[in-house]
């Protein structure tokens, strides 16, 4: 890697333009401001706020920050604290959210847990209504896909305080020609979290964090920068983030693990980049040392702020739906906070009546680095971390998940499954989709192979709805799919292969190798 003096230069403290702006001394009266949504006893839920504001364009003098702050919805009494993760009933531990604390006193993880009672004043048809009519806008903040849940996600937050990029609202498409080509399915869904800003889901969870991070130093609290350990996707989210915001960042790399195309991402984004002599599991077991010494926050998914932003994933996949609830959701787990994240979104619909069940979920891993599916294999019996060995699906070489306890809890709730793709497996899946007109990271590839799986031993109908996760945008993982196409990878047969055809300048030779090719295709219909 580059020497550090270079990144060490890049750590610029300068703040994101929007910090810079003044609030305008008076307040254009050209915009009709929204009634506010309703107030936190038990009368009924006020006009629906789209349908309330007629809006005109804001005065020229005004940024979209400004006009939330005239916007501002009244206090609705919505509020979330840290609690020890599945305590008991009778656990009085919590912590608010502006402490900086990522453990329970036991040492278990936390969770960030919502005043239930005060959201269920509102119901099921009023959260649907409000969710829905956000989409699509450039309203601050609510245009984000997980701002738009901002009284599920931090309610107390000051919409000042936010960094986000408008995150979320990612495409979930019907994936036609793979479902019924190699599944004969006709309802395989295939949701893009890794269309996003930086090119993975981490963006849900990173906005929230980096915002709440940008209030805690508002507050003076005593964070100088944030730091994460990361096979690439997490450092980039966590570096774009905190370079909007002027918040320096700190990324922990396994040296030669991930891909160019992620290192390349905190690089460019002025992170300080420490590429180190080990796997992900010694970088995560560095970073939680180091922040426990010194005032850096840690932003792994150790801490559940992340969560709140990655479950509003699942509570879009229900809203593209039209509220109607899938049979089975795919999610690809390394580190395992995004599969409690999903139980978790898809949870909080139900008790919140926005639906009435959840789907089952399946948590896809690397044969090469399987510790989930090595301890749901003991029938749940005996958890032992494992040497996550070398994967194309480098982003979930993990051995040692900090997100266990939650995965597992996630799955007994909801009857999921673990299932496991080896390299073969799981390159031929990603072959295969990007051969119906997708272009897959790995990842997707052994969510994938889960999928063909359960489809072949029948536990997936052929008309179960089922929404296989997509995590990060194939642009991250080119090489992998250079050498499959190349042929290039020596233990794996490369069946899906289609290598360039080499063929001299010449008419006659051009011809030929055509004529060949369209003999061979597929004849189109009448
Ligand atoms: C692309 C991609 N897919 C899947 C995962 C797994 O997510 P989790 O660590 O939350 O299980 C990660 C990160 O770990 C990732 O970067
Ligand atoms: N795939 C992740 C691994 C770390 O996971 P996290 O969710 O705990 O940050 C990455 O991209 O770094």
């Amino acid at each position: 890697m580059a020497s550090s003096s270079f990144f060490q230069a890049s750590l610029s403290s300068n703040p994101h333009p929007f910090y810079r702006n003044p609030v305008p001394k008076h307040r254009p009266s050209s915009i009709v401001t929204c009634t506010s949504t309703g107030s936190n006893n038990n009368s009924p839920p006020p006009p629906h706020p789209a349908a309330a504001a007629t809006r005109v364009r804001r005065a020229a003098e005004e940024n979209i920050r400004d006009e939330a702050r005239r916007h501002r919805p009244s206090d609705k009494g919505f509020s979330a604290k840290y609690v020890p993760f599945n305590a008991g009933f009778d656990s009085a531990e919590s912590y608010s959210l502006d402490e900086i604390v990522y453990r329970s006193r036991s040492g278990g993880l936390l969770d960030v847990q919502h005043d239930m009672e005060a959201l269920a004043k509102f119901d099921g048809a009023y959260w649907r209504r409000l969710f829905d009519s956000r989409v699509g806008k450039t309203t601050w903040p609510y245009g984000s896909g997980v701002w738009s849940k901002k009284e599920w996600v931090l309610p107390e937050i000051d919409d000042d305080d936010i960094v986000s990029a408008f995150e979320g609202n990612s495409n979930l498409f019907w994936a036609e020609r793979f479902g019924k080509q190699f599944l004969g399915m006709n309802e395989l869904w295939v949701k893009h979290c890794g269309i996003s800003h930086t090119g993975s889901f981490k963006d849900l969870g990173m906005t929230v964090l980096v915002s709440q991070v940008n209030r805690l130093r508002k507050l003076k609290r005593p964070v100088v920068g944030v730091g994460c350990a990361s096979t690439g996707d997490t450092s980039a989210a966590l570096s774009a983030y905190c370079a909007s915001a002027g918040i320096p960042s700190i990324v922990f790399l396994p040296a030669n693990k991930i891909s160019m195309a992620q290192l390349v991402q905190p690089i460019a984004n002025g992170a300080f980049v420490l590429s180190i002599d080990t796997d992900f599991d010694g970088c995560m077991k560095l970073i939680r040392e180091i922040t426990a010494e010194l005032p850096i926050y840690l932003a792994n998914s150790l801490n559940s702020l992340r969560l709140e932003g990655q479950k509003t994933a699942a509570i879009e996949i229900l809203q593209q739906f039209d509220w109607e609830v899938p049979d089975w959701v795919i999610v690809p787990g390394g580190n395992l906070g995004n599969i409690y994240a999903f139980y978790k979104g898809f949870k909080m619909c139900q008790e919140l009546g926005l639906v009435d069940k959840i789907p089952r979920l399946v948590c896809a891993q690397a044969a090469n680095a399987n510790p989930l599916y090595l301890y749901y294999k003991s029938g749940w019996n005996e958890f032992n971390p494992v040497k996550a060995n070398s994967t194309f699906a480098s982003a979930i070489q993990i051995g040692d998940p900090v997100s266990i306890d939650r995965a597992v809890y996630a799955l007994k709730q909801c009857d999921g499954i673990v299932e496991e793709a080896t390299e073969e497996e799981l390159m031929d899946a990603m072959a295969q989709a990007d051969s119906t007109g997708m272009f897959i990271c790995p990842h997707t590839g052994v969510a994938l192979t889960a999928l063909i799986k359960l489809r072949k031993s029948g536990v997936i109908g052929p008309s179960d709805r089922t929404v296989v996760v997509s995590t990060a945008h194939g642009l991250k993982f080119t090489q992998s799919k250079i050498d499959y196409h190349s042929k290039a990878i020596p233990e794996i047969e490369c069946r899906f292969a289609n290598p360039p055809v080499e063929v001299r300048a010449n008419f006659g030779a051009v011809m030929d190798v055509l004529k060949d090719f369209l003999n061979k295709a597929p004849k189109s219909k009448a």
